[in-house]
């Protein structure tokens, strides 16, 4: 029997190894997930997700290391975990020959939630937040995936878990049924459990989490807080262009990152074609101007390596340093008459974290 303390973090994974065969499938991995938050964890297909998933809500035993949900070890105390996690598998099935309340009032038996007799208040209560209600009459099997996963995400709420694990919820949804799932996680975070997500499409995880583990052939590559990984990626701060003038020299070859990507004929852009020293970013501007105009009055501007045709209009401007550069090139853009109505990383943060710490392997 393990204590929780109510330091512990929501989970904590330790060292955890897991062997199918004679295949290592989860290598060393150790991160936490702080109470409230939305973590994401992330990795290709194969990486080893659901296997670390399943050690988690109890259903496998590791061959190493150590999982606690609120400070309870899921292999010595695993009555204690299955009463504060809600579970949803990935592709599970629902049962299809009965109606929405039905399926509800069967798992609240079978959790043994206080029911108040017949009544199921508890029932209605979770229709309600999963906006299930309408549909408390309907057959299971004349909804739509997206309500069904609706439906398995009221089950896992029915005996009001702390912490929600829950296996690529928004895999097969269509773009409405994946937002409204994300809305609703945002609502049950508001009131207050802790959501471990797994998910193989970056997207779909980017505007929710708050913080992210990603996995790649079984090990962790990297974990915490989106904004402070971000920071641990950050290229060194660009030295800041003299105050009132923003269109210095032009850099150096040396200092400048080829692209095979069309750029815009700009004056002393020369020589755009050897490799940086200095990692680069890319903003995407859009602009009440052509992106001639855009490249011309950007032209010199130190740390600036690339003005190039964006999508839908836009122009995207490669430049190496942090946001305080974003800052220089609108200011420049605006000194020289351009209008600038729209910035916007041309990817979003997770995305860049994604393909900054991946090498893209599968096993
Ligand atoms: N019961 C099992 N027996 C043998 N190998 C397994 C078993 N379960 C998973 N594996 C293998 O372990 C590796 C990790 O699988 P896992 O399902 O954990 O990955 P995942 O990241 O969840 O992938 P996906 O996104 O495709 O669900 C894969 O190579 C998989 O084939």
């Amino acid at each position: 029997m393990t204590t929780a303390t109510t330091t512990a973090p929501a989970i904590r994974v330790r060292h955890l190894w897991h062997r199918f065969g004679r295949f290592d499938v989860l290598r060393d991995v150790s991160f936490d997930v702080a109470h409230g938050e939305i973590f994401g964890f992330i990795g290709p297909n194969g990486a080893g997700k659901t296997t670390t998933i399943r050690v988690m809500s109890t259903l496998l035993e590791p061959l190493a290391g150590r999982v606690e949900i609120d400070g309870y070890d899921v292999t010595i105390d695993p009555d204690a975990v299955r009463k504060i996690i809600g579970y949803m598998p990935d592709h599970a099935g629902v049962y299809e020959r009965v109606t929405v309340r039905e399926y509800l009032e069967f798992f609240a038996d079978a959790y043994r939630v206080p029911t108040a007799g017949t009544s199921y208040a508890v029932v209605d209560a979770v229709m309600e937040l999963t906006d299930l209600t309408k549909l408390r009459d309907k057959l299971v099997a004349t909804m739509s995936k997206g309500m069904k996963q609706r439906l398995q995400l009221a089950r896992t709420l029915l005996h009001d878990p702390k912490v929600l694990i829950l296996d690529e919820p928004a895999s097969d949804l269509d773009p409405r049924a994946r937002i409204e799932i994300r809305d609703l996680l945002v609502e049950l975070r508001n009131l207050g459990k802790t959501i471990f997500l797994s998910s193989h499409i970056l997207t779909e995880l980017a505007d929710v989490c708050t913080s992210v583990a990603i996995l790649e052939r079984g090990r962790l590559v990297v974990s915490g807080p989106i904004s402070e990984i971000a920071r641990r990626l950050e290229p060194p701060p660009a030295p800041a262009p003299s105050e009132g003038a923003p269109a210095v020299p032009a850099p150096s070859p040396s200092e400048v990152r080829g692209s095979p990507r069309p750029t815009f004929n700009a004056a002393g852009g020369s020589g755009w074609g050897a490799a940086a020293p200095i990692p680069t970013r890319t903003v995407k501007l859009r602009v009440l101007a052509p992106g001639e105009a855009v490249a011309a009055a950007l032209t010199g501007m130190p740390n600036v390596h690339r003005v190039a045709p964006g999508p839908a209009h836009t122009v995207l401007v490669t430049y190496a340093g942090d946001d305080t550069m974003v800052a220089y090139i609108v200011r420049a853009l605006v000194m020289a008459n351009i209008g600038v109505s729209g910035v916007e990383p041309e990817r979003n943060e997770l995305e860049r974290i994604f393909l900054e710490v991946t090498k893209g392997e599968v096993q």
